[in-house]
């Protein structure tokens, strides 16, 4: 069984995270995607709306019997992207698991707690995003890694790779984001 895992505030959920869901499915050829509504980016300083509303309106904006929304950190009581791989990878030893993450937070990989050990743990799918696309490929952890990079059509190969392995996955973009709905009042200011 193979499990991608795409973690986020969903502060709300939105077309783009449904987008690279079901790219991720098709391309990579996951049998499962979580989205882990995160506590809290521990890199926002803004607090989010409540738990209840994103995971609702997520469950709304998600309908595929393929994905599951689910508040496993607040239940772990992990907010650390590594400590919950760690618990994840222990609980299901069976699972080739899969972090998903847009172009944008590649970018700014090299700051999240533990980051190498993540890479060197768990095969990792980028998607091309609006505005960090290129930004994404001269990262600090896209270059460190680059000989790690699996060519896009090879993408169904990254659940089965030891890793380091992650792919860049140049998908048609989508121009959406949680701030934008925010900004224009679209949902919730947040508590
Ligand atoms: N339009 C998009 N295209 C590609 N990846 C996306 C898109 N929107 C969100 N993502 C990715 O989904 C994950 C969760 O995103 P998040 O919940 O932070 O939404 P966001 O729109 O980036 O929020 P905000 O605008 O508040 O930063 C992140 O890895 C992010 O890069
Ligand atoms: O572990 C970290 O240091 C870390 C730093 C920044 C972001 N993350 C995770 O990255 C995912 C995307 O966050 P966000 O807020 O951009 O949706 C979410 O699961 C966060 O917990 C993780």
């Amino acid at each position: 069984m193979s499990i991608g895992l795409l973690g986020g505030s969903f502060d709300p959920a939105h077309q783009g995270h449904a987008h690279i869901t079901g790219e991720a499915l098709k391309r990579i050829g996951l049998d499962r995607v979580w989205w882990l509504v995160s506590p809290g980016n521990p890199l926002k300083a803004r607090q989010p709306a409540p738990m209840a509303e994103r995971m609702a309106r997520a469950r709304a904006v998600m309908d595929d019997p393929r994905v599951v929304v689910s508040d496993l950190e607040a239940r772990l009581g992990t907010r650390f992207t590594a400590q919950t791989l760690r618990r994840l990878t222990a609980l299901y030893p069976g699972v080739r698991f899969v972090w998903l993450m847009g172009a944008d937070n590649l970018v700014q990989f090299d700051r999240w707690q533990d980051w190498e050990w993540i890479m060197r743990n768990v095969p990792i799918g980028v998607f091309a995003r609006p505005g960090s696309r290129l930004a994404a490929l001269g990262a600090r952890a896209a270059e460190e890694y680059a000989r790690f990079r699996l060519p896009g059509p090879s993408a169904r190969l990254l659940p089965f790779r030891k890793a380091p392995a992650w792919c860049f996955l140049d998908v048609p973009m989508v121009d959406i984001s949680s701030s934008a709905i925010r900004a224009r009042g679209e949902w919730r200011a947040g508590a």
